[in-house]
């Protein structure tokens, strides 16, 4: 299995690796964490879908840059909850970039037990600090310790459905940060609908159409439906 997945990592762009660390600066021990995740996501991907296979070219800039960008919006947040956190985007990427950093702790949310099993091998090769639940969302509120610095989601739903997810860390102090794309405007007009917020928008740092979503405070608006 070690040469099949020298081979796979291999065919990672050197040139992408390049332009993500370009983006998003790491240390060489951080860089050295995120190669060994790399490697067993390749291993991996083999027999789960963990990634779109036609986004693995671009592993680095789409997935890890994407996943570190949100450092910059909360440079001194220690303690994370990923929800839905599939492959490890963002969470096992913060996970290892925090591993050096005394205190901090990454949750990773996953309800389907292959993907749970992956991320719980993935914190494990790399040493990162991070704790995998395998369960559904709305399970885990209580089941996580406090307090909770950060919210995170990437590709799991739509805004204000997000926004939901979210409400009970956010009612406790933490910051909402959503990973979203070129729909940002609209989901952000359906999610009002819904939920008295005043979002921070920041710009993706990894081009393309994307944005982070900063939310400090969620309200419920009267009369509507839980989401
Ligand atoms: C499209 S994937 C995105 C994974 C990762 N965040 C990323 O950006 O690559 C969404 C993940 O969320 C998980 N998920 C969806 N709804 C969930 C829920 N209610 N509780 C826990 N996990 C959930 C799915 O199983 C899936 O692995």
């Amino acid at each position: 299995m070690a040469s099949s997945v020298r081979t796979k990592t291999s065919e990672i762009s050197a040139d992408d690796k390049a332009a993500a660390l370009a983006l998003t600066p790491i240390s060489r021990e951080i860089e050295a964490r995120l190669d060994r995740y790399v490697a067993l996501l390749l291993e991996w991907q083999a027999k789960t879908n963990l990634v779109a296979p036609s986004t693995l070219p671009t592993l680095w800039t789409r997935h890890i840059a994407d996943s570190l960008q949100l450092l910059s919006v909360a440079p001194s947040a220690k303690s994370w909850v990923d929800l839905g956190s599939g492959g490890g985007f963002p969470g096992v990427v913060l996970a290892c970039a925090l591993a050096e950093v005394p205190g901090a702790r990454i949750h990773l949310v996953e309800r389907i037990a292959k993907k749970a099993a992956f991320l719980r091998e993935a914190i494990r090769v790399t040493g990162a600090p991070g704790t995998v639940h395998l369960a559904d969302i709305g399970d885990t509120v209580d089941r996580i310790p406090g307090p909770i610095d950060c919210v995170t989601a990437r590709a799991l739903a739509p805004l204000h459905q997000l926004i939901g997810f979210a409400e009970p860390w956010v009612k406790k102090g933490a910051k909402a940060l959503f990973l979203k794309g070129q729909d940002v405007e609209a989901e952000l007009t359906e999610a009002t609908k819904y939920w008295k917020i005043v979002p921070e928008l920041h710009s993706s740092r990894t081009g393309g159409q994307g944005w982070i979503v900063e939310l400090g405070s969620i309200e419920r608006r009267q009369g509507t439906p839980q989401q």
